[in-house]
Formats: structure tokens, C-alpha cells, sequence
């Protein structure tokens, strides 16, 4: 019998994982047997020439779309069989997503941008979650913004309302798909260093996309897509080493 992922101390896993668009000469691999397993409070970045797989990869261990081969596992529910009903609650309830481009809704202030994931699931945030809330709004430095529309604030501050909606269910597992994309350097830094400290905080996994090597930086590992492939796991690395690493990629390519 295989071991679950929790007994692994996993909250999420993907094993033989691919793939395929499309048929015969038109054929596309995206995705080529990447097996690969997320930890609690451990931050993975996934990087890799444009068209490797990234965004696949991502989409494939939300739960956003289905595997050709292979199987995902959430916690221990393995979703690839789920039905898409299941999978949307499975989803609202265990993943919280931040996007390049913030995702929030426009009519909404910022308090109710981040009561967003709670009004979906049709219930109000207990005592202990709105403690966190609080907690998280502060630390993002969002409380004297709480009445303020998305169209009033900054790109940052836009992005620290989305990281405060995507964490505020305390979901196990948060995916951030290019969430610098659209900030300046500097506002991007400060904007994953609070992502990463309020996450390790909890305990959440979090899985960011970026081709940012300073956005990978502050990762615990960094996996490299090549081709569908998962060709290196850099660990832990500051953006000159990945730099370096990524150019003698394109240069062995
Ligand atoms: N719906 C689709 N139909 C056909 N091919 C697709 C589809 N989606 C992705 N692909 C192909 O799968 C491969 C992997 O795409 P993916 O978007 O995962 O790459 P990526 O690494 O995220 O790229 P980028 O950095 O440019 O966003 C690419 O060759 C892409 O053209």
C-alpha cells in the first residue's frame, strides 16, 4: 500500500504527473512524470523557461484541471477522481491563490475583499479566525485602508489584500502565480517577504510561479522546469546563483 501524504508530513503530493494537449503530430507534452510534494510552512518557488510547464504544473495540483497520467493528492484526498463540485468546495476551503493581477473585486473595499472566501463558503469567520484576520490585516499594514476601494490603493497595496484574502481562511496550501508581476521591485520585495513571514507563521505551503529570480530568492527551494521536466531543485539560493544557474540553462538549451 502507498503511504499517504500526511504520513509523509505532506500537504500535498503529485506522483508521475503529465500532461498532453492535443493529438498525434499536433501533440504537446506540457507536463512529463514531475512527481513532487509539498511541506507545511515550506515555500517552493517553480521556475523555468517560458512554455516548460509551470503554469500546468500549478493548475494541475489546484485542482484547476486534470492530469493525462498521474495522480495529486490533498491532504489525503486524492482529487484527480473528485467530482467538480467537490473539487470547488475542496478548493475554497484548502487553497487560497494569489494572481499577477491581484484578482479583486472592484465593488468591494478591502474588509470585504478579504471576508470574500468566508461570504463564498456561506458562513461568517468564528472568533478565532477573525483574531487572525485582524492579525493578518496588520501585519500587511492594511488597517487604515479597510473602507477603501481596490481603484484607491496602490499595486502593493492592492497585492497585500490579496495575500491577506488568500491566507485568511488558513487554507493548507497557497498558490501565487507571478504575485510581483505587476509591482515594482521594491514593493515586490516587501510584498513577498510579509507573504512568506505571515505563511510560515501558519504553517502554510505556499507554491509561487515567477521567472523573478529576487521573488525566488525568498524561497525555501527552488524546482526548475525544463520541457515538462523537473531538472533541479536549487534549494535554498540568492538571485545572483539563480540568475547564474537559469543563463547556463538558456546557454545548455
Ligand atoms: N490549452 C492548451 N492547449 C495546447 N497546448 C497548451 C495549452 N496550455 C499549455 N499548452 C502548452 O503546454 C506547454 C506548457 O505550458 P505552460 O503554460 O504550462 O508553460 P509555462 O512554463 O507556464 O510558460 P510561461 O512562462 O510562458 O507562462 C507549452 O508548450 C504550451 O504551449
Amino acid at each position: 500500500m502507498q503511504n499517504t501524504p500526511s504520513d509523509l508530513g505532506l500537504i500535498a503530493r503529485a506522483v508521475g504527473l503529465g500532461k498532453r494537449y492535443g493529438d498525434g503530430a499536433n501533440q504537446v507534452v506540457a507536463l512529463d512524470d514531475v512527481s513532487i510534494g509539498l511541506r507545511r510552512g515550506e515555500f517552493t518557488a517553480i521556475m523555468g523557461p517560458s512554455g516548460s510547464g509551470k503554469s500546468t504544473l500549478m493548475h494541475l495540483m489546484a485542482g484547476l484541471d486534470t492530469p493525462t497520467t498521474g495522480q495529486v493528492w490533498l491532504g489525503d484526498t486524492d482529487i484527480t477522481d473528485l467530482s467538480d463540485s467537490a473539487l470547488t468546495v475542496l478548493r475554497r476551503r484548502r487553497i487560497g491563490f494569489v494572481f499577477q493581477s491581484f484578482n479583486l473585486v472592484p465593488t468591494l473595499d478591502v474588509k470585504g475583499n478579504v471576508l470574500l472566501p468566508f461570504e463564498l463558503d456561506g458562513r461568517r469567520p468564528t472568533l478565532d479566525e477573525q483574531v487572525w484576520i485582524d492579525e493578518l490585516i496588520d501585519t500587511l499594514g492594511l488597517r487604515p485602508r479597510l473602507g477603501h476601494r481596490p481603484h484607491e490603493l496602490s499595486g502593493g497595496q492592492q497585492q497585500r489584500v490579496a495575500i491577506a484574502r488568500a491566507l485568511a481562511t488558513r487554507p493548507d496550501l497557497v498558490f501565487a502565480d507571478e504575485p510581483t508581476g505587476n509591482l515594482d521591485s521594491r514593493t515586490g520585495r516587501e510584498v513577498l517577504g510579509l507573504l512568506a513571514a505571515t505563511s510560515a507563521r501558519s504553517g502554510q505551503a505556499i507554491a509561487m510561479v515567477t521567472h523573478d529570480p529576487i521573488a525566488a530568492s525568498h524561497a525555501d527551494r527552488i524546482l526548475v522546469l525544463a520541457d515538462g521536466r523537473i531538472v533541479r531543485d536549487l534549494g535554498r539560493s540568492t538571485p545572483e546563483q539563480i540568475s547564474a544557474y537559469m543563463l547556463q540553462m538558456e546557454a545548455a538549451a
